[in-house]
């Protein structure tokens, strides 16, 4: 960068949903300038600027700053590191990526005196990780929790209210851009664990591997659930939870029930909500679109102008202790069980029950979560939900 001029040179990585939308928010800013854009296949927006070979980005020394917007982990990683080598500082929206090369990543920058930020990885347009990292510098984080994926919200909220079909909604959801290529990564939580694990590994200050995080997703919710849920006036949502237990952490993803009198039951369409509790300042909360072109490219814009302007991201900054292991045995709270109605379910845990439709409609007794989680792997297409209390 042009000290004098305070002027970036950029190149995106992948024009799809979030290059797309990082060319247009770079537009509204100021000394930002995208000058290469890696595709795979030509494309009639940007013409000028493409290029279909890395190297050219990585070989060109007026490229300050590299926005990797393609996704997956190869050749993301691959071009990320690459990138951090030849002195470029990096921004990135892939959660797959920085959930399971964290430390890879974040040794790399410090290696190369370059900054590495993923803000949008996590909450979409929602400045969430920034604030999570910043709250930790004269504080505990105790828990950190929310709705943290737009396309899941998208479908629920739908269901709920419209009594739309699942996978019609879904559809939607992809068509507006907010789906991951591969939306089994959505609506079986897998995306959701990413921000999961990239949430608990910045307030924790740790590294939690991806699968020590137990995951039920949304993908077997039927319209006999949700029909249950309204009736009882429930609201279901899908929620990542983190929280401190001594020398580890408790860290699952599960569709929640709320009632009316949780924030997350009021938060609609391809919204997040997501929470932390700091021993000091106590609970806060961030609200607003989790997925989609503009909210969140413009988000990667917003981590741009910070390395821009100098302001500091330091995700191993946080005070407290640094567990290391996840530990859901001490974690419990009654679940819902929707199973076949010829399906055996252990006597001991069942609180109450209702059987209708060719359905057992269970609620247990507070379980721990990695006790109801092992049940929940018995049954191939059940829905499985906690119970918030
Ligand atoms: N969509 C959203 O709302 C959000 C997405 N994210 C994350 O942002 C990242 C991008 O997502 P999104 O924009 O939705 O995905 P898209 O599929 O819309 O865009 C990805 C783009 O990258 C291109 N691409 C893929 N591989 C390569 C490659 N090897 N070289 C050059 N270009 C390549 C694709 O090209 P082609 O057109 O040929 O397929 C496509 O245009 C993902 O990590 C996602 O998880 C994060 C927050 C929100
Ligand atoms: N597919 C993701 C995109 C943003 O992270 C979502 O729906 O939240």
């Amino acid at each position: 960068m042009n000290e004098m001029e305070m002027h970036m040179n950029i190149a995106i990585l992948g024009l799809g949903t979030v290059g797309s939308g990082a060319c247009e928010a770079v537009k509204s800013a100021i000394d930002l300038e995208v000058t290469r854009i890696l595709v795979r296949r030509p494309k009639p927006e940007y013409a000028d600027l493409q290029t279909e070979d890395i190297d050219d980005i990585l070989n060109d020394p007026n490229i300050d700053l590299v926005a990797e917007c393609i996704g997956g982990i190869h050749p993301a990683l691959e071009y990320v590191l690459g990138a951090m080598e030849h002195g470029k500082h990096v921004v990135t929206a892939n959660k797959a990526l920085v959930s399971a090369h964290f430390e890879e990543l974040e040794n790399c920058a410090r290696k190369n005196g370059v900054q590495f930020r993923f803000t949008p990885s996590a909450g979409g347009g929602i400045p969430w990780l920034y604030n999570l990292q910043r709250a930790g510098r004269c504080d505990t984080i105790e828990e950190v929790h929310g709705i943290v994926n737009g396309t899941c919200n998208y479908i629920l909220d739908l269901m709920h209210t419209k009594g739309l079909d699942f996978a019609e909604v879904l559809r939607d959801a992809q068509e507006l851009g907010y789906a991951e290529s591969d939306p089994g990564a959505d609506i079986e939580g897998w995306d959701t664990q990413r921000k999961c694990v990239i949430s608990a590994n910045l307030a924790f200050r740790t590294v939690i591997p991806e699968d020590s995080v137990p995951v039920l997703g949304i993908h077997h919710i039927l319209a006999e659930d949700i029909a249950f849920f309204n009736e009882n006036g429930l609201t279901c949502r899908l929620l990542m939870n983190a929280s401190l237990q001594g020398d580890a952490v408790s860290a699952y993803v599960e569709p929640t029930l709320l009632t009316s009198a949780a924030l997350e039951s009021g938060v609609g369409t391809n919204y997040n909500m997501v929470s932390l509790t700091g021993k000091n300042v106590g609970p806060l909360s961030f609200y607003g679109q989790g997925a989609g072109k503009m909210p969140t490219g413009t988000s990667l814009v917003h981590d741009i102008i910070d390395i821009k302007d100098g302001i500091s991201f330091s995700p191993s900054a946080s005070t407290g202790p640094a567990p290391s292991k996840v530990d859901n045995t001490k974690t419990s709270h009654p679940y819902y069980f929707r199973i076949a109605a010829g399906a055996s379910f252990p006597e001991e845990p069942i609180a109450s029950e209702q059987v209708r439709n060719s359905y057992r409609y269970i609620t247990t007794k507070p379980m721990t979560v990695s006790d109801a989680h092992a049940l929940a792997s018995r049954y191939e297409n059940a829905f499985v939900a906690g119970y918030k209390e």
